[in-house]
This record gives C-alpha cells, structure tokens and sequence, in this order.
C-alpha cells in the first residue's frame, strides 16, 4: 500500500528502490523488499510504495523512473543508527585506560584529558576524528558531552554541522572536583556559561544542531547549581542530559551527600532535572520505584553496555526498564564504553542480556531484532527526536544507511544461498562493519565518511548528483 505525506506535493530529489529494514512501535522488524522510497528536496521521505506501484507513483510525485536509485542484491536500507550517550572529548583515549572502576577512572584519566580542551587546535582534531568516526560507523544522530568549555562546545556543534551529523550538543556543567585543579566552575560560571552556550548555539541556526543542558552527575554538582540548570531547561524548553545509578559507590555517596532526597531519581526529580526531555546514562542500580518515576515523568534511559563491563559498573536489566515502559535507548558512552561504533553497542547490549540469561536461565534474553530496535527507533524516541528520524516514515527525515554485506574486502562471508533479509540484517549486526556501511544518509543528504569508498555503487541517477554535496574532510 502506498504511503504519503499530507503536506502539498514535494519536488522529489532522489528515489530508492529495494530491501528496506527498520522498527515501528508495533513491531521491532519490519521488512520491506522491493519497496520504493522517495526523498524530497528538504530531505523528508515523501512517499513509499511498492515496486510494482512505480509508474502511478512517478505520476503522482513527478520523478523520472528511469532515475530511480536500484540496490544491488546484496544491499538494503536500514535506519541511522542514534548514539544516545557519547563523550566527544573522550575520543582521544578511548580504547585505553580502562583498569579502574568508574569514580577513580573519572579522577585518574577523565577529568585530566577534558581539561585540556582550553585548547581549541587540540579540540579541533579530536571533535573532528569523533565526528568523522562515528559517521563513518553509521552513528547519523549523536548525544555528546562535551567539557566545561564554552568555546569548545560550540566548536564541536559547528563541526557536526559541516559533517552533516545530526547532533544534541551538551556543555558540561561542573562546580565540584577536588581532584584535578582548575576542572571546575564555580556555581555562577556554569549557570553564565551554559546561558552563553546555549544562545550562540541556538544563535547560528544550524539545521541539524541543538544545545543540551548537561549536568555531569548529582556527584559533581551543586544542589544550587542542578537547581539552576533545571531551571534553564524549562525556561528555555531545552533537554537535559546527565549520568544516574552507574556504579554502586557512585549511588552510595549520593545518598550520602543529599540525605533530604528520597533517592538518586528523587535529586534530579526535586530540582526539574527529569522531563520528557531527559535522558539519563546508566541506570543500572535503579529500583523499581525509580522507574516508575521515569515513567510518570517522561523522562528516558541511555544504555551504554560497553561501557558498564569496561568499568565494571553493572549490568542494565533492559527487559525490566521496557516493563516499566521507560524510553530507552543505546549509548557508546565513549571512552568508558572503548568502541564509538553503535554496531558494537548492539553486540555488548545482546551480550548483557545474555549474561543475565546465564545467571538466571528463565530471563528472557533481548532478541537481535529488539536490540535493533534500541539502537534506531528507541535511541530517537529517548532523544525526542522521534518526530524526525529512527524509522523510515512518511513525513521523517531520511537518516539511512545503505548497507552492503558483500563488500568486497569486508569483514563477512555469505553463503551460496542468498538468505532472507532479515537474516542478513542479523549477519551484518553481528559481523558487520564500516566497510559495510556503503552511505550515509542524514536528513536526505549523502555524507562523506572520509573514505573513498570501493563499495559504494556509481550514482546512477542525475537527480542523485545534485544532491551529493561534497563536505570537508
Ligand atoms: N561513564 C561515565 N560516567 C560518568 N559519570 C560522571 N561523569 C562520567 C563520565 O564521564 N563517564
Ligand atoms: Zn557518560
């Protein structure tokens, strides 16, 4: 059946035909084979059909058949993969230093490296290889943390921009550290500067682009200051994004530190701090009661599972958070997660499920579908950002990956019988990589991923041309 967009009739830029896999509320996978997509010139998907629909469809929407986009047969379209945690600055150490649990780890590696980001020419080259990375890897929207710095912030918000990666920017907010000296605001600076940051932001009107109010954790702040900071949020009607029942030491000293508080969820509760614009990292020690507060306010998790065993934090009982019908989504939560590729958060999020299946065997292990799902549809509904991507709807930007599992040179091998779609789609979460991914698409527009790629199929249309604007390397 053929699906289209109420708004009046789009001038068509590109037109797709072939597998598409993606999630929908009802069902974690649905599949789509020889389906025709097409993409308007603001980038929205204006309409899909059925192959067989192609002549009424090029009438209705004006577009050439002849230059309708053919997947081979090895390929498919999946959703952009939503990166719902990731700390840009980070990126320089990520892979090492993972030897300590989290509250020594932040002491140790964390706050020394994000100290140096006064350094604009430092955070020039490594906002632009975490960008370039995690395009590369598929990651279309991502939720980054930054570090205290105003000025860096906005550069890694201008450089998302010019990569074309659809972005929630967050100036890390701090008024506590008694560990690396000079790693910290004081409570005015933080609320000045995150105004500052949030209206230069806002101010450069990048399409793609927006400001997150970002305490780090109930640990590093102030009650004034999360006061405050709950207070620009609503006032500005911004998202907010912060850390919360990580690491079991980390929960003890809240508790410790705000006694008036009924619990970690009650602190961010109490000072405006959980909205249905919230997402939180972790969670993995929240009790029911917590959830349920999660719930009521609308407020979202982050799973970040590489990040929970390189730190040894905890294990995050997804099944239980679904239960509790908390939005969810996953996290690379870079560089206490060592992988900034979301394929690798799909692996270590079924591996986690898994691990609790062995402890106790009637858990229902997370299926690869649902899984799939956290990392599209739940990662965009955690953002709030399910109005314009996660799945391929009639209306949404078109954030896609053009997948490709017979890469030559690539990571995987396919049987001589070519298997259905779906287990194509398992093989490629699995075993897949950035060889594989062929193109990224964020809001209709092609992105480059800093490669020449030998996958990628030749444009084959004149209409496909036009729109491949070519961004800086
Ligand atoms: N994993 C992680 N947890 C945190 N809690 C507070 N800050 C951080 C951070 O940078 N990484
Ligand atoms: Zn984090």
């Amino acid at each position: 059946m053929m699906a289209q967009s109420d708004r009046p009739a789009a001038t068509i830029a590109n037109v797709y035909r072939g597998t598409f896999m993606h999630s929908t509320q009802k069902t974690a996978l649905e599949v789509l084979e020889d389906e025709l997509l097409g993409v308007d010139t603001d980038g929205k998907i204006a309409f899909m059909g059925r192959g067989a629909e192609l002549q009424t469809l090029s009438q209705t929407f004006g577009f050439n058949p002849s230059e309708v986009t053919q997947l081979a047969k090895d390929e498919f379209f999946i959703p952009g993969l939503v990166d719902t945690h990731i700390h840009a600055c980070q990126y320089s150490y990520a892979g090492t230093a993972l030897d300590m649990p989290l509250l020594q780890w932040l002491n140790t590696y964390t706050f020394p490296v994000e100290s140096q980001f006064t350094d604009l020419n430092f955070a020039q080259r490594v906002y632009s290889q975490v960008v370039k990375r995690t395009l590369r890897n598929g990651t279309t929207t991502a939720c980054y943390f930054t570090s205290i710095h105003t000025d860096a912030s906005l550069l890694l918000g201008k450089l998302a921009n010019d990569f074309g990666q659809r972005a929630l920017v967050g100036k890390v907010c701090m008024d506590i550290n008694d560990f690396v000296e000079h790693y910290k605001e004081t409570t005015q600076e933080s609320q000045d500067e995150t105004c500052r940051f949030i209206k230069e932001l806002l101010d450069k009107k990048y399409p793609l682009v927006r400001p997150v109010v970002t305490p780090r954790f109930a640990l590093s702040c102030k009650e004034t200051l999360l006061g405050e900071l709950g207070a620009i949020a609503k006032k500005h009607n911004l998202p907010i994004q912060s850390h919360i029942s990580e690491n079991l030491e980390e929960v003890k000293l809240v508790k410790q530190l705000f006694p008036k508080y009924a619990s970690y969820t009650d602190v961010y509760l109490k000072n405006n701090l959980l909205t249905d614009k919230t997402v939180m990292a972790h969670g993995c020690h929240l009790s029911d009661e917590e959830l349920v507060i999660f719930k009521e306010t609308g407020a979202s998790l982050s799973h970040c599972p590489n990040s929970n065993i390189s730190l040894c934090s905890g294990l995050l009982d997804v099944r239980n958070v679904l239960k509790h019908q908390v939005k969810l989504g996953l996290g690379t939560d870079v560089a206490g997660g060592y992988s900034a590729s979301m394929l690798d958060a799909v692996r270590r999020a079924r591996d986690t499920s898994k691990v609790l299946t062995i402890q106790n065997p009637n858990y229902n292990t997370l299926t690869f579908e649902e899984v799939f799902r956290l990392a599209t549809l739940g990662g965009s509904q955690a953002l709030s950002l399910d109005g314009q991507t996660g799945n391929f709807e009639v209306g949404k930007d078109f954030d896609a990956l053009r997948v490709n599992v017979a890469a030559p040179g690539g990571p995987m091998d396919l049987s001589v019988n070519s298997e259905e779609p779906k287990i194509i789609l398992e093989k490629f979460l699995n075993l897949g990589d950035d060889r594989n991914i062929a193109e990224v698409y964020v809001a209709g527009r092609k992105v480059s991923v800093g490669r020449t790629n030998p996958t990628s199929q030749p444009a084959l249309s004149a209409l496909h041309l036009l729109n491949c604007s070519s961004l800086p390397h």
